[in-house]
């Protein structure tokens, strides 16, 4: 068992669920609103963290977050909240359900509608504190148990980030063991959501050593364990280190993200098409890795060292491998994007929050070259 110590208090360890009743009452919560979504229910994992709570005939759910979570499930997920007179959130599940409590916490406290918080308006210096929130991340991929960020689609269609420290989780509790049952594409595609989450604070050019040097440590976890996770399930040590992997992105996040991520948020905004997030990061990391290559050479070397590789080979290349032999998509059009929305996803990947702090700057012509490389 690891007790990490950060922004949020995280516990992380096989077993770890089982503290999970002590640590929101530690957290004054006695009524969380639980909010994860339909998939995790038939899991049995809701159940299982239910049994943990005390009087948990009292713990309202909603399970009504969509994979790409919207304001719209917000809103309803708030009602819930007020109704039942909750005074906290615990999320169970991935990406999606962690980010939809964030924004349902946000709200507790602030008035809607949540486009004024995205970061994009301006809208970080208007969070203050927000509801007490407890994350049991199910996933092994988004870091958001840690991470500052919420992604929303907003009622305009927009899939922007909502930003700042009061939207840290106050608990993260990591345990690995609720990772065994996720089947082998989504072990695949979040992992590499992981990983690209640890090459993308790596390479920002914010000076933060400290960052890159959790970076780079996750980015040799996650490789070293996703083939041997998506082969095998059960195998506990691999899950163990994913999830490490994971918190450890979320943990470099104040690097802030880049192209890979860029392009993600728009596309995960699509309404005809649920493309999931850590998949379209597996499509897009290859020829990213391209773009940025000649501003980053340095870096790929020391990457290239840490990952076993040799000075020449091609680092695009690698995840490309690794994406195929993972049984990961390598075009947007076998994920279903279609070709007349390329245009539209480049322009609002230039006004994205991650494009800043990616390497090389990116136009709207270079993110349409990137969406075509790989069309
Ligand atoms: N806030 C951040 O910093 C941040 C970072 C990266 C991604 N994200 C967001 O996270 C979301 C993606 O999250 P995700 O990749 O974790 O997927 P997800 O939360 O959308 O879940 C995907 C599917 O996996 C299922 N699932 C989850 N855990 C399972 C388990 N243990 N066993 C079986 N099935 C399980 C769910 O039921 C769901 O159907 C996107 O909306 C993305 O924008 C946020
Ligand atoms: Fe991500």
């Amino acid at each position: 068992m690891v007790a990490i110590s950060y922004l949020t208090q995280i516990e992380f360890g096989a077993g770890v669920l089982s503290e999970l009743s002590g640590l929101l009452l530690a957290q004054c919560i006695k009524k969380p609103l639980l909010v994860t979504d339909k998939g995790l229910v038939a899991t049995g994992i809701v159940d299982r963290v239910m049994a943990e709570l005390t009087a948990s005939d009292n713990v309202p759910v909603f399970d009504g977050t969509p994979s790409n979570p919207t304001e719209t499930a917000v809103l309803k997920a708030l009602q819930l909240y007020r109704s039942s007179e909750c005074d906290g959130v615990l999320a169970v599940g991935g990406g999606s359900s962690i980010d939809l409590a964030k924004a349902i916490a946000l709200l507790a406290t602030h008035e809607a509608p949540l486009a004024q918080y995205a970061a994009i308006e301006g809208g970080v210096a208007k969070i203050g504190p927000v509801a007490p929130m407890v994350a049991v991340p199910t996933t092994s991929g988004t870091g958001s148990e840690v991470g500052r960020a919420t992604l929303i689609t907003l009622q305009d269609g927009r899939k922007l980030g909502l930003i700042s420290p009061h939207l840290i989780p106050k608990v993260a509790l990591c345990d690995p063991d609720l990772t065994m049952g996720l089947p082998s594409g989504l072990t695949a595609a979040t992992g590499l959501d992981a990983i690209s989450h640890c090459i993308e604070t790596y390479l920002s050019p914010r000076v933060n050593p400290v960052a890159e040097a959790i970076a780079l440590d996750g980015l040799e976890r996650a490789v070293g364990a996703i083939e041997i996770a998506v082969l095998n399930g059960a195998d506990k040590s691999a899950r163990w280190e994913l999830m490490m992997a994971s918190l450890q992105g979320g943990l470099t996040f104040q690097k802030g993200l880049g192209a890979i991520h860029s392009l993600s948020h728009p596309l995960g905004a699509l309404k005809y098409v649920n493309l999931h997030h850590g998949t379209i990061n597996a499509i897009l990391l290859p020829p990213v890795l391209d773009f940025n290559e000649p501003v980053c050479v340095e870096k790929y070397a020391r990457i290239k060292k840490r990952l076993g590789l040799s000075p020449d080979q091609s680092l695009s290349r690698f995840f490309a491998d690794l994406n195929a032999r993972l049984g990961l998509p390598a075009t947007l059009k076998e994920v279903g994007l279609r070709e007349g929305d390329l245009l539209t996803i480049a322009e609002a990947a230039v006004l994205d929050h991650s494009t800043p702090t990616n390497p090389r700057p990116c136009t709207a012509d270079d993110f349409l070259a990137l969406l075509k490389s790989v069309y």
